[in-house]
């Protein structure tokens, strides 16, 4: 093995992405979220994204496309889940590496991955598709697991955000509540096939509680998806004028309590741990 680990995942027989594609039979359509990976020295590194200590007995990926990232992984992991929504890719998964299916080591699930159930993973490492980035990352991140994820640029970025920069905002709360947050690696279009419009990276969500504690999570998040809505205004006239999102029943109760130095915050400027000190206050005084 060397030092970062690529060889290992490598190994001598590793599917030439290229290879792939043809015996899919089909190319990417990027109006299904199909932008394949060509370069193999990012298919390779991807997997050594996840913490050292992660258990990988059971890694999840979510869009396996042709199979050049599920070749890697089962590399790496003792079994792989790939759910996949496209009938002919699914279909070519189970050809391609139909071994490893009839020993166990990997389940094709054919559907879309906001809709099936999803198995108890120990880790998902997934060339995400761009359309569903939120929707399925709130669908993994409760699971409290090791995730590596490649996500549009911006969208990554947003959740590593930390506060105080132009990035920052609900994304990267939301995110940081359930763990800690890395960009791993920035990635060029040229990297796949068909290109994207956009540029990616891959991010590394590794799971902690969170600094802070917080009663009610559902709340805590809608509090703070209900200040960024106003978040260039201060907290004291966010807080009156977002009850309808966050539900508060009386907000004026909250201004009242809150300390007159996190009232003049604005969102952006308010850290994880603020927002949830806030939020319990808001909880116990104005709902
Ligand atoms: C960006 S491609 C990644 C493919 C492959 N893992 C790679 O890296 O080359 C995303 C894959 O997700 C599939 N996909 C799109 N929407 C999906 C959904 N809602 N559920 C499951 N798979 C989906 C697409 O068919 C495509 O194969």
């Amino acid at each position: 093995m060397t030092s970062d680990g690529s060889e290992q995942v490598r190994g001598a027989g590793a599917r030439d992405p290229d290879a792939l594609i043809r015996r899919a039979g089909a190319r990417g359509n990027p109006d299904h979220d199909q932008h394949f990976l060509v370069d193999d020295r990012v298919v390779d590194r991807i997997p050594t994204y996840l913490p050292e200590d992660a258990d990988r007995s059971h890694v999840l990926e979510i869009g396996g496309g042709p199979g050049v990232l599920t070749d890697r992984l089962l590399g790496v992991a003792d079994r792989v889940t790939v759910v996949e929504q496209d009938r002919t890719f699914a279909e070519h998964l189970r050809r391609e590496f139909a071994d490893e299916v009839e020993a166990g080591r990997l389940t094709v699930v054919e559907g879309d991955a906001l809709e099936v159930d999803l198995p108890e993973f120990t880790a998902c490492v997934s060339n995400l598709p761009y359309g569903i980035s939120s929707e399925i990352s709130f669908r993994l991140l409760p699971r409290g697991k090791p995730l590596v994820l490649m996500f549009q640029k911006e969208f990554g970025e947003r959740m590593a955000a930390e506060s105080g920069t132009s990035e920052y905002g609900r994304l990267s709360v939301s995110t940081q509540h359930y763990g800690d947050v890395e960009v791993c690696e920035h990635v060029p279009r040229e990297a796949f096939d068909p290109k994207p419009a956009v540029q990616s990276v891959v991010v590394r969500i590794t799971p902690r509680d969170p600094e802070y504690e917080v009663e009610d999570e559902a709340f805590f998040l809608d509090f703070v998806k209900a200040l960024f809505t106003q978040r260039r205004k201060t907290i004291r006239n966010g807080i009156r004028n977002t009850a309808h999102i966050s539900g508060l029943s009386d907000p004026e109760a909250v201004v009242e309590a809150a300390d007159e130095d996190v009232l003049r915050k604005r969102a952006g400027n308010m850290a994880p741990a603020e927002f949830a000190e806030l939020a319990e206050l808001a909880a116990s005084v104005g709902r």
